[in-house]
């Protein structure tokens, strides 16, 4: 991505956040199209945030162990997590989902096929180079929050910038403090903080690089549900008003709710994709497919 453009993405993505409008996939589309406007308005091809990123698979294989022992964990699967969108990944247990995010994310190696983060596929780079694209072009949301207990909220938010060598760009750290409502604790260590706080913090860490693709793995499955909605309300916000693109995993269906399309896995299959998809639906498709839902 050129510098101008991503300069124009940051000013407007500092304004658009920094306004706080997160507002439902509705209004999103809205701005989204919105974007594309003013996008071609300056000759650009696609919107901010929509030129780089998004992540995708062609005919991915992962067999852990061999022989007797060998489990096919996904199963030639090819799907597009498109830039600028917000995917669920969604499937009974064991359906492959956690392996299909830790391979698109440099985590894992594919046994056979290909992934793509924007237009780089992994498995033509170097450990180095991987490593340095994983902490440039890809933010985690984990669970388990994964925040170091000796450091403060404020380092572990730059965490993988200070690991990479660079700083955070100031004006686009404070905004994301400021909508996170972290301002206060950037001093606190992590046991000093709420879970809902930490979830905020981990949240502040995957987008304050700006990355091409934000894993999201459970994030609302410590939290109570005000402080989940309001998590989920902060990724659609993250993808409607940054042109962020967020992949998550999740069983919840009121979670999924909140993505743009869901792909459901079983047995280390893609067996179905929902655009625009509601609780409700997600529910009978998951029922559909047996497992916990
Ligand atoms: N490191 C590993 N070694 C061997 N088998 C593994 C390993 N990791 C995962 N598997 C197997 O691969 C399959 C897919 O596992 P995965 O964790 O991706 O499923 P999942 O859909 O994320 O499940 P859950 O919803 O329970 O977290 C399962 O059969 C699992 O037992």
């Amino acid at each position: 991505m050129n510098d101008d453009r991503d300069g124009g993405r940051r000013a407007r993505g500092v304004q658009r956040l920094g306004a706080q409008r997160l507002g439902g996939r509705r209004a999103g589309a809205q701005r989204r199209d919105a974007r594309r406007q003013d996008a071609l308005r300056q000759g650009a091809s696609a919107a901010p945030g929509e030129a780089a990123g998004g992540a995708r698979t062609v005919r991915l294989t992962k067999v852990y162990g061999s022989g007797d022992m060998a489990v096919r964990a996904l199963d030639e699967v090819s799907v597009v997590f498109p830039a600028g969108r917000f995917t669920a990944i969604m499937g009974p247990s064991g359906a492959g989902k956690s392996t299909l995010m830790h391979c698109v994310a440099g985590l894992e190696d594919a046994t056979s096929g290909s992934v793509y983060v924007g237009d780089e596929e992994l498995g033509a780079l170097s450990d180095r180079r991987l490593t340095r694209l994983r902490r440039e072009r890809i933010g985690f949301v984990f669970q388990a929050f994964n925040l170091l207990p000796t450091l403060t909220a404020r380092d572990n938010i730059v965490l993988p910038m200070t690991l990479a060598g660079t700083r955070p760009d100031g004006e686009w750290f404070d905004t994301v403090v400021r909508v996170l409502r972290l301002g206060e604790r950037l001093s606190h260590r992590p046991s000093e903080l709420s879970g809902g706080q930490q979830q905020r913090v981990a949240l502040a860490r995957a987008l304050v690089t700006r990355p091409h693709i934000v894993f999201a793995d459970e994030p609302t499955g410590n939290l109570d549900s005000r402080t989940g909605a309001e998590v989920l309300g902060l990724l659609r916000g993250a993808v409607d008003d940054l042109g962020q693109t967020v992949a998550m995993v999740t069983h919840d269906p009121v979670a999924a709710g909140h993505a743009d399309a869901v792909v459901f896995l079983a047995d280390g299959r893609v067996v179905d994709v929902m655009d625009a998809p509601t609780p409700d639906r997600v529910l009978d498709r998951m029922h559909g497919l047996g497992g916990r839902s």
